[in-house]
């Protein structure tokens, strides 16, 4: 990125002088970060909604071309252009801050971005997308800020826009089509009228029974109380009764429905996320479930009748009605006052919770590696460096609470006194009977203690709003495949056809694989070749459907891939990977991948061919032997061999065989591709060992993602090409062949 200087930017654009001078004074929104690689394209959000249009986080991480890693300043600034700003970077100076607009980012700590917003004084305001907004002085900013700022102006044809607000629809796709929430609040409404009973019987037995020591009325009222009591309780029964059913079908609907369209996403999407992150967003569910069933809901609706206990208190009385009213709003402005802070570090502690639980999954799962190098106390210390931070941010929590709680605490406990003694003061003045002063009283309670419950409750249900905002950022990504026209792929004979097929990972990104064209016929044996990095596994990840082509077509026997089923496909292709994930179940689950109902015969013959039965038979249990997750117990080899046999155990027309027997010794691989010959399906190898792939009827060569060469190992020695010099540099060492080393082509 071309970064000119703040005075040549300014001599560009002389409108820049009068930044920040004479502009209205507009604050920037503070959206918080879902992930620690968002900060770009949530700063760039922030910008956008600044200048009237909102977007979508997720929208903005693709066209940002924002993955694991996050994004360069450049992408932001073209991003923005897209979006009909104009934008570019400038290399300023602390004091520059003074002419900078808000809404600007600034480059910070060189891996993390925030928005700028004003300066006064010393005092510099931005919006950290990590933690909401802050403000800092000159001083602390030098500390963070690397000099690099994007400017931003709205053009012409910026178009402004609104989103619909997640939490709505999402609370309506889930409650959609249930009456037990209607039966929920049916049984709510009918509670508090039970309750509006109680205030009457407490005014008539002061203005009537006792002054007429009236025993009759006494009774009477006696037997009412016990009938609303027996009803009040059977009521409460039910409606828990019916929360518990609608929390059971809730917790079914959510996470299940996430799970399933989590699984439907495509590959790409996990490639960017952390399992960590992703478990814990899928427990998001139950904690929404959970806050919307217990408390939160009973709150909100005993909540609503808190207009008609209102209504009833003014009409006996309205200087108490307005006392109860400002002690209600002391309390609502309490929890006004601390709701942005509140909502930005509970979103942050959600985010760094989620940052160390994928460390930790991570740590456990490369428990290996650390050991092996001896860094696990570097690990450790990493883990526990993310920790800290969580811990760091419940105290800030926590501090911000303790003031809150205790300030709603004196509140609540001082009302029935504060309204006791306008009451005696209204009774005293005769304004009101001593019996209407009781009733009053319980009206008030009846309107105070729900409302301050829902209060007490916000804070949960911003908590909702964060969960949901999480959820929302999985359930907003598209399916892997949407169309309902899709075919399910019917027995493939093999035939492989790949016509001008291009790929690039991301919008920004280069062409990993570029035009490449080819035809395999059923039945045939191909091999990939090429140095490390060549676009060998992006092809055959292409040809699995695992990404669709930037450009070009993917036909199998003349289907094109787009048009079918996907898993349909898949399961008639054995696919096996270099480092194959094994499960914790038994030795014979991993070759069936879970299928209980393949005969154990089918499973020997699939090991078999993978040249595994006789290391199957060594182990303890035989087949039935458990294994760790990860296959930690289990060869490098034997894990290959492993999926292998799982692979085979299909009869697949296709096997794609990315590198999956490069663990294995010559002999055993010799033996298991003499197998796989006799099975007579199409075979797509990616190997680097010369003696895997002579034997193959084509070989494909691939340089820079492109197909430069392709024919049998004879023809390809005498082109005396790229893989004849692949060939060459691998003899000339007499080392086991293998074309990712340095400096082999
Ligand atoms: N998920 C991804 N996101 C972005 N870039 C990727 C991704 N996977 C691979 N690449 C890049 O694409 C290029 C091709 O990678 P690919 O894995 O297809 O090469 P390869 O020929 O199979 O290499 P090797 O023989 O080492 O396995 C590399 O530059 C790699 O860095």
């Amino acid at each position: 990125m071309n970064l000119d200087s703040i005075a040549e930017t300014m001599q560009k654009h002389p409108a820049l002088a009068g930044l920040g001078k004479l502009a209205p004074r507009k604050r920037v929104p503070v959206l918080v970060q879902l992930e620690a690689a968002d900060c770009g394209p949530t700063s760039l959000q922030m910008v956008l909604a600044y200048h009237g249009l909102e977007v979508r986080l997720d929208e903005l991480r693709v066209a940002t071309g924002c993955n694991r890693d996050g994004v360069n300043a450049l992408s932001l600034v073209q991003c923005a252009r897209d979006y009909g700003l104009s934008a570019r970077g400038v290399r300023i100076e602390l004091d520059d801050l003074r002419h900078l607009d808000p809404a600007s980012i600034l480059h910070w700590g060189f891996a993390h971005f925030v928005v700028f917003e004003s300066i006064t004084g010393d005092k510099v305001h931005i919006v950290d997308p990590a933690v909401g907004r802050r403000e800092l002085t000159l001083e602390e900013v030098s500390e963070s800020f690397t000099g690099v700022a994007l400017l931003f102006e709205v053009q012409d044809g910026f178009q402004k826009g609104k989103l619909d607000k997640p939490l709505r629809s999402y609370l309506k796709k889930t409650l959609r089509g249930s009456n037990d929430w209607l039966r929920v609040i049916a049984m709510s409404v009918v509670l508090q009228l039970c309750g509006l009973i109680l205030p009457f019987i407490n005014g008539r037995v002061v203005d009537r029974v006792i002054p007429h020591a009236d025993r009759h009325l006494l009774l009477v009222m006696i037997l009412g109380l016990i009938t609303v009591a027996l009803f009040e309780f059977f009521a409460t029964v039910a409606r828990s009764n019916l929360l518990l059913n609608l929390r059971t079908r809730l917790d079914a609907q959510m996470t299940l429905g996430f799970l399933d369209h989590m699984l439907s996403l495509p590959y790409s999407f996990f490639q960017r996320r952390h399992a960590g992150d992703l478990m814990m967003r899928l427990n998001s569910n139950a904690q929404i479930r959970e806050i919307l069933s217990s408390g939160v809901l009973s709150g909100a609706i005993d909540g609503l009748l808190v207009v008609v206990y209102l209504a009833l208190l003014l009409a006996l009385s309205w200087k108490i009605a307005l006392v109860a009213i400002v002690l209600v709003a002391i309390e609502a402005a309490v929890c006004l006052i601390i709701r942005k802070r509140q909502q930005a570090l509970m979103t942050s502690a959600q985010q760094k919770q989620s940052e160390s639980e994928s460390n930790l999954v991570e740590l456990l799962s490369g428990i290996e590696t650390l050991k092996t190098t001896g860094c696990e106390g570097r690990a450790a210390q990493r883990w526990s460096n993310l920790f800290v931070e969580v811990m760091n941010i419940s105290i800030q929590r926590g501090r911000m609470s303790a003031w809150s709680d205790s300030l709603l605490h004196i509140v609540s406990t001082l009302s029935p006194f504060v309204l006791l003694i306008f009451g005696t003061y209204e009774a005293m003045a005769g304004d009101i009977t001593l019996g209407s002063m009781f009733s009053a009283l319980s009206f008030a309670n009846g309107f105070i203690t729900p409302v301050s419950n829902l209060v007490g409750l916000f804070t949960q249900f911003q908590l909702v709003g964060v969960y949901i905002d999480r959820i929302e950022d999985v359930m907003s990504t598209e399916k892997e495949q949407i169309r309902t026209d899709l075919r399910m792929a019917p027995r493939l004979q093999g035939g492989i056809h790949v016509d001008n097929v291009s790929f690039r990972y991301g919008p920004k990104s280069k062409l990993v694989v570029q035009n490449v064209s080819l035809s395999i016929q059923p039945r045939q044996s191909v091999a990939l070749v090429g140095r490390s990095g060549s676009g060998k596994s992006t092809l055959a990840a292409l040809l699995a459907g695992l990404y669709t082509p930037t450009e070009g077509k993917i036909s199998y026997d003349g289907m094109n891939l787009a048009d079918l089923h996907l898993p349909s496909l898949r399961r008639q292709i054995g696919i096996v990977i270099q480092r194959p994930y094994v499960f914790g179940t038994s030795i014979r689950s991993n070759i069936t991948q879970g299928d209980s109902s393949i005969e154990l015969h089918a499973v020997e013959r699939a090991a078999r061919a993978a040249v595994i039965h006789d290391d199957i038979l060594e182990m303890p249990m035989g087949y039935e032997t458990p294994l760790t997750a990860g296959g930690g117990t289990l060869s490098g080899g034997q894990r290959q061999r492993l999926a292998l046999a799982g692979a085979l155990l299909k009869k697949p027309p296709i096997l794609l065989l990315d590198e999956a027997t490069s663990a294995l010794d010559n002999l055993t691989e010799r033996a298991v591709h003499e197998n796989i010959d006799r099975l007579g399906c199409t075979r797509i190898i990616i190997a680097h060992r010369l003696s895997t792939i002579r034997r193959a009827d084509v070989i494909l060569v691939m340089q820079d993602g492109v197909l430069v060469e392709q024919g049998n190992h004879r023809s390809l020695l005498e082109l005396g090409g790229v893989y004849a010099s692949l060939v060459a540099a691998q003899t000339s060492e007499g080392e086991a062949y293998d074309f990712s080393m340095e400096g082999a082509a």
